[in-house]
């Protein structure tokens, strides 16, 4: 498949596919030890805050099964999990995009609302793959209606990543709490996300990896969307450091240090509606902390793969849960 692109990988049966077929292979507890040696690592590289998807189901029970993993992960991490719903990831082989919306408004979610009733797993957020041959913009609009109406879930889509849809301008006037990607977003979907107060989740790696266009990071602010950056770890951007993300942002979509700072912690943190606890050092708030040993903070910005030399301690809600050993 060399110098297919990602839509060409996925309709060969690759991409999402192949890590759904070796997910359905694999063991709850198997999953549950790759997820926690993900999250340390995700520590040590000082992330406090995470919002963690499932996706690679697709079926009713092959998604409550990795929501039942990040429930169990969640009691094995100091990091704060918020867990996402992303049965919309993919359109399940043999279905068309029209049967799978009904299969995740009609099975999926009922289930999962359930069982997150039951208390069995968490879920705090919706995300649709809102992509031409994927779910068009009507069916994610009616997938988001019944989320909000059975669960009452936060929605934070994806959108505009390879094809012009307008997909933003729907999240911002469904009035997401957050929308991820954009690298495609038009003037209106700009407008709509600043007037809807969703946040712009913007994903370098990914827009790198995959050769992506520059989401207009710099247009979004002066118009006054709210940035935030992910690491949008998955098998295909394998990146666990949002140092990293950070570097990649400054260059990548020109932020300054200071600007790539506040997405990853304040306005991350808002995306999924935690900014009143997490984010920034303040009286009422969490305490978490990285303390870093260099001249300035700038320095894990700008050292490009240094976080392990950089970051001496983790500190999440005031408790030392990480030290770099000596
Ligand atoms: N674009 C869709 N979802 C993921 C990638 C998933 C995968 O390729 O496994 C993303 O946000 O980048």
């Amino acid at each position: 498949m060399a110098g297919a692109s990602y839509m060409e990988v996925q309709k060969a049966g690759g991409g999402i596919h192949y890590t759904v077929a070796k997910t359905k292979e694999a063991s709850e507890e198997e999953l549950l030890d790759l997820l926690q040696d993900r999250l340390d690592r995700m520590l040590r590289a000082g992330t406090t805050l995470a919002e963690v998807k499932s996706g690679y189901g697709l079926t009713t029970e092959g998604e409550l099964k990795l929501l039942r993993v990040l429930h169990q992960g969640a009691s094995r991490t100091p990091i704060t999990l918020v867990p996402t719903f992303l049965g919309a990831h993919a359109v399940p082989p043999g279905l068309e995009p029209e049967a799978a919306t009904r299969l995740v408004i009609e099975e999926q979610l009922p289930a999962v609302v359930a069982a997150r009733n039951r208390g069995e797993i968490s879920v705090s957020c919706v995300d649709v793959f809102c992509e031409a041959g994927v779910f068009s913009v009507d069916q994610t609009k009616r997938i988001v209606a019944e989320a909000r109406k059975l669960g009452d879930l936060m929605v934070n889509v994806h959108v505009d990543e390879l094809a012009k849809l307008d997909g933003a301008k729907m999240a911002g006037e469904l009035q997401a709490e957050a929308a991820s990607h954009c690298e495609e977003v038009s003037a209106a979907g700009i407008s709509a996300m600043r007037t809807g107060g969703t946040v712009a989740v913007l994903l370098p790696t990914t827009q790198m990896l995959l050769r992506l266009p520059a989401p207009p990071a710099r247009d979004m602010i002066k118009q006054g969307v709210i940035v935030a950056l992910g690491s949008d770890f998955n098998p295909n951007a394998f990146c666990l450091s949002m140092a990293t993300v950070l570097h990649l942002a400054c260059v990548l979509l020109r932020l300054s240090p200071a600007e790539a700072l506040t997405a990853a912690t304040l306005n991350a943190a808002h995306s999924v509606r935690r900014s009143h606890l997490h984010g920034a050092l303040q009286p009422g708030m969490r305490a978490d902390m990285l303390l870093i040993q260099a001249p300035r903070w700038e320095h894990l910005v700008y050292q490009l793969g240094e976080h392990h030399h950089l970051i001496h301690h983790v500190v999440c809600s005031g408790r030392v849960v990480y030290t770099k050993k000596e």
